[in-house]
């Protein structure tokens, strides 16, 4: 299991060693020793799982404020997203600043998305299934989002990227000079 981290503080991509047979494959999705030196100790307590039909399916940007934040383990159990982590938090040297990592089904790749980040993704094939695992629960008074186009953070989404998908809430979501300060990296 390799574990990247990006130039941006805390969001770290985990690819798997995937052991091979006849029978098809192993392989050790998440293992705490090897995330918990860079992410620090987590614990989950719910799990997620969307499909989307389309290619081109754009969920997001979407965060919980505090005391309901959740860092989130996102990977594809079918197609393929490229899936994206904006840091919100107002007083990081990075602020504003997005990291963006394709996971796929084969792969087995997964994104950790901490708290303070914005969390969205594009479909990159039909019938995508994503499952997340979060450190935190559901909480709709703390579920907030930020626009997935805001052109003062310059997300470069797929061509296929299709706004005709975008859920009622997400076609009205706020930018991010907008929002109030939220986040901070001494949360
Ligand atoms: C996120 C969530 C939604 N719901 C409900 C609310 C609503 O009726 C329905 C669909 O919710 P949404 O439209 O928010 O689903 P979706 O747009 O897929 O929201 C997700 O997007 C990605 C990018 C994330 O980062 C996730 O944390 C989550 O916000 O499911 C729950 O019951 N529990 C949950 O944990």
């Amino acid at each position: 299991m390799e574990c990247k981290t990006f130039d941006i503080a805390g969001p770290v991509e985990i690819i798997p060693r995937k052991l091979g047979d006849e029978r098809g494959y192993f392989t050790e999705l998440f293992r705490e020793d090897r995330f918990a030196p860079l992410a620090g100790p987590i614990r989950f307590v719910q799990e997620n799982q969307s499909l989307s039909a389309r290619v081109g399916t754009i969920r997001g940007l979407h965060f919980q404020t505090h005391p309901m934040g959740q860092g989130k383990l996102v990977r594809c159990a079918a197609g393929a997203i490229l899936d994206v982590a904006v840091d919100i938090r107002h007083d990081s040297p990075t602020f504003g600043q997005w990291i963006a990592v394709e996971l796929t089904a084969e792969k087995c790749n997964q994104l950790w998305v901490p708290v303070g980040f914005a969390h969205g993704f594009c479909t990159l094939r039909p019938d995508t299934i994503v499952t997340y695992r979060v450190t935190n629960y559901y909480s709709p008074a703390h579920d907030k989002g930020m626009a997935w186009n805001d052109p003062a953070v310059g997300i470069v989404w797929p061509d296929m990227a299709d706004a005709e998908t975008l859920s009622g809430k997400d076609r009205v979501q706020p930018l991010l000079a907008d929002l109030p300060h939220y986040f901070s990296v001494k949360d």
